[in-house]
């Protein structure tokens, strides 16, 4: 018998293809290595009838999966990054990063080539903020409706005909082998996607030595970087989920290139700025990105959110 890995991870298809490729990419590396999977239900997960604006809190994916870290019950949770909130618990660490899958978003639709092509006043779903004000900015006149629920309950509403489209993640559809439902994929200059979107984090307690070095040859500097300028934009704002803030980052040889963008939920106000820093100065690129977009008038925006909220 060799050394065993317990990985803690949702129950929805994504989550578990998520961490079952984690798990091949572990099992592939070390040869003696059993790794076993532990599903475990979050919040997210139980309240599926509410817009997650409207639920609250931070980690609504997350939080009982890091307690089960804690415990000592699971050795190492597969997140979606775009899920872990800027702030993580003080015993645990988002370790190591993974190369990045596509981190646009993308337009589903069954009778429509585009978002341009929608006729005037077409249903668009999506739960999120963020898509929704960037949907419009570009198109004032389309209907928002939520729609919540994972990828394969959205897939088959927009395929039942309840919405003319939805704006999912190309990663989710790309990682599902689901990219034959893609309509179109957004330009990330025009329709920023969510930090660390095609991302995944993989998160250990902070003091276990032996976990961190079986995942260490998955780590991917640079998308970690990419992620680290991303995810210090978003703790600046103190953003969740939950507030239509919207952050990319692009990687080059020798520097990092920041969009950030933070809107109105009407889409009417749009703050969005892009800076470049050269490699190293990640954090310190988001910080100022942020700075930049409050003191321009974001700061007005986050305050009205949050206060009716
Ligand atoms: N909000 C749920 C969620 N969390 C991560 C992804 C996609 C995968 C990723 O971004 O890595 C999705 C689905 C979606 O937004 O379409």
């Amino acid at each position: 018998m060799g050394e065993t890995l317990v990985i803690g991870t949702r129950g929805s298809l994504l989550a578990l293809r998520q961490s079952e490729m984690i798990k091949e990419l572990l099992e592939a590396r070390w040869p003696d290595l059993h790794v076993s999977l532990e599903v475990i239900k979050t919040t997210g997960d139980r309240i599926l009838d509410v817009p997650l604006a409207k639920v609250g809190g931070k980690g609504l994916f997350v939080k009982e999966i890091e307690e089960a870290l804690m415990g000592g019950r699971v050795d190492l949770a597969v997140h979606s990054m775009k899920d872990v909130p800027a702030q993580l618990p003080a015993p645990l660490d988002l370790a190591v990063v993974p190369a990045r899958e596509d981190p646009r978003d993308v337009l589903v639709s069954q009778r429509f080539e585009s978002l341009d092509d929608l006729p005037h006043g077409a249903v668009v779903g999506t739960s999120s903020l963020r898509r929704a004000a960037q949907l419009l900015v570009l198109r004032p006149d389309l209907c928002i409706e939520n729609l919540r629920g994972n990828l394969d309950t959205r897939l088959r509403k927009v395929r039942e005909g309840a919405y003319d489209a939805v704006v999912l993640a190309a990663a989710g559809l790309h990682r599902m082998g689901w990219q034959d439902r893609i309509t179109a994929y957004l330009d990330p200059e025009r329709f920023v996607p969510a930090i660390g979107q095609g991302a995944l984090g993989l998160e250990i307690r902070k003091d276990d030595d032996r976990v961190r070095a079986l995942l260490e040859p998955l780590h991917d500097a640079s998308t970690a970087r990419a992620v680290a300028a991303e995810r210090a934009f978003l703790h600046t704002l103190e953003g969740g989920c939950q507030v239509p803030i919207a952050g990319h980052a692009v990687m080059s040889k020798d520097g990092v290139v920041l969009t950030g963008l933070v809107a109105s939920l009407d889409g009417r106000t749009v703050y969005r700025e892009s800076a470049g820093a050269p490699l190293g100065s990640e954090e310190a690129l988001g910080n100022d990105l942020a700075r930049r977009l409050l003191d321009a008038g974001a700061r007005e925006i986050l305050d009205a959110i949050y206060s009716a909220s």
